[in-house]
Formats: C-alpha cells, sequence, structure tokens
C-alpha cells in the first residue's frame, strides 16, 4: 500500500509556472485521473511527484520525504510509463519487460524465479506475452504501448503512475487498459493515469484532478465535478452526457 501526498507543489519552466501550488493527498486503492488540456501542466505534475523536474512543494510518499528515500526504494514503491517513449535498442519484448524488474535487482545479479513470475503476469495483464520474441523497435505504437504498460506493471509497485497510457491503442485496448488499471487499485494499489477520454475517465476513475493552466481546477469524483460548466471552462468545449459518457460535441464560443 502505497500514499503519495503533495504540499504547495509549484514547477516553473523558462521562468513561466507551470505548475501552480498543487497540494493532493493520493491513497491507496484508488484511480486517479489526471485531466487537463494539452499545456495544462499534467505531465509535469506527475513528473514532480516522482521528483523528476525540481519543485517548489513537499512530495510525501508513505507520508515520509519522496527524497529521503533512495532511487532503489521510490522505484519499487512507484512505478513510472512516462509519456510516448521512444526505444532506441534493438531489444526484444521479453528483456524490454525484465527492465521493469530492474528497481528489485542487487547490482550485476540474475533475474531470480520471483522476477520471472512477476515478468509473465505482467505480460499476460497487457496482453503482450505473444510479442514476446519480438524485437521492441519494431512494433505498431499501440504494441508498443501495451509492452511498456507491461514494463511498468512489472515492478509489482503499490503505486503505478501513467502518462497518457491509453495514447494509440485501440477501443478494445483502451478499455482493456482501464479495466487493468481499475483492477490493480482494487487490489490496493495507487493509480494515477494522465488521461485525455472524458468518458474512460468517469466510467473508470474514483478520483479526477482537472489541472487548468497548471492550477488545480476541481478535484473529486469524475460524476460529481465533470460538469457542463467545468468543461466550458477549462476546455472550452460543449458535451453531451448521458450513460456515464462524456462525449465532447463543439466548441464554445
Ligand atoms: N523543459 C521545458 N521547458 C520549458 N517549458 C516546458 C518544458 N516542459 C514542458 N514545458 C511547458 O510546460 C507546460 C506544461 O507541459 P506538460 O507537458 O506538463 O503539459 P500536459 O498537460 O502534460 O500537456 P499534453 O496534454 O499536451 O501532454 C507546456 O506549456 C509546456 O510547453
Amino acid at each position: 500500500m502505497v500514499s503519495i501526498a503533495a504540499e504547495g507543489v509549484g514547477v516553473t519552466l523558462d521562468a513561466r509556472d507551470v505548475v501552480r501550488d498543487v497540494t493532493v493527498a493520493l491513497a491507496p486503492g484508488t484511480l486517479v485521473g489526471v485531466l487537463g488540456p494539452n499545456g495544462a501542466g499534467k505531465s509535469t505534475l506527475v513528473r514532480a511527484l516522482l521528483g523528476l523536474v525540481p519543485h517548489a512543494g513537499r512530495v510525501t510518499i508513505d507520508g515520509e520525504p519522496r527524497d529521503a528515500l533512495t532511487r532503489a526504494e521510490r522505484a519499487r514503491r512507484v512505478a513510472y510509463l512516462p509519456q510516448g517513449q521512444v526505444l532506441h535498442w534493438p531489444l526484444s519484448v521479453r528483456r524490454l519487460v525484465e527492465l521493469g524488474r530492474l528497481p528489485h535487482l542487487a547490482p550485476f545479479s540474475r533475474l531470480s524465479d520471483a522476477d520471472r513470475r512477476a515478468i509473465d503476469r505482467a505480460m499476460a495483464r497487457a496482453d503482450v506475452a505473444a510479442l514476446a520474441q519480438r524485437d521492441a523497435t519494431t512494433l505498431s505504437g499501440g504494441e508498443r504501448a501495451r509492452v511498456m504498460l507491461a514494463r511498468a506493471l512489472a515492478v509489482e509497485a503499490g503505486a503505478l503512475i501513467v502518462d497518457e497510457p491509453l495514447a494509440s491503442l485501440d477501443p478494445a485496448h483502451q478499455i482493456e487498459g482501464m479495466e487493468l488499471l481499475r483492477a490493480e487499485a482494487d487490489a490496493g494499489a495507487l493509480v494515477v493515469a494522465v488521461l485525455h477520454d472524458l468518458t474512460l475517465a468517469t466510467r473508470f476513475c474514483d478520483r479526477v484532478l482537472v489541472l487548468a493552466d497548471g492550477a488545480l481546477a476541481t478535484d473529486g469524483a469524475p460524476r460529481h465535478v465533470l460538469t457542463p460548466a467545468l468543461l466550458a471552462e477549462v476546455y472550452g468545449i460543449t458535451a453531451w452526457f448521458g450513460e456515464g459518457l462524456v462525449v465532447p460535441t463543439g466548441r464554445v464560443r
């Protein structure tokens, strides 16, 4: 069980405040969507939580200051799938997913049976077992996205932070991806997912943080906070709401 809390987190890049004074407490067993328009600061916020970008304010993991944990300890507690990763080396898919076990390995040690089982589980859950021997640089965008998700799952961390994990996935794999994140949360993990799809966020997330211009515009259960007024204000769109669907229908003039 892993919890993450941010207090007054702010990020300034090129003299611009791209994340502004964000305070949130993220509990184990929840699937939290991070929403907001392009450039709102979603990726930068999750990178700040992970300590990958210098920031103002405080971040704690399980109540301990994040920076008091070693890099390996952080990596074992919080797995991260960055946005749009590019692969440079011709590794097999299996080898790539194996990299997810690195935080668990002592220097120069080999994978244990437990590591291999974790890799098998992650590959099965992300539906990439059939790709195991493929050169990862030859995968389609959607296949690559699922392999990267498998690598993050292979960590078997208590918290999983995924940045646009559904990008390039076909509709069936998008739903499967969200079901998988939901199952992780139901099994006790804290899952934080940067998302663009309002319907999937509404259907699967317990809570959404909506960012606008770097600041939290709202934070709560999607069905309560994703209102026509909020979508107009934050995204500049109109939307049709019904049966758990939120379908953008036009732009606010
Ligand atoms: N290294 C950087 N230097 C300067 N500005 C940056 C840097 N990285 C990001 N930004 C800017 O910070 C803002 C927030 O970027 P971020 O990637 O966090 O947005 P986002 O909400 O994740 O967007 P998207 O939905 O397009 O992925 C953007 O305006 C971006 O151009």
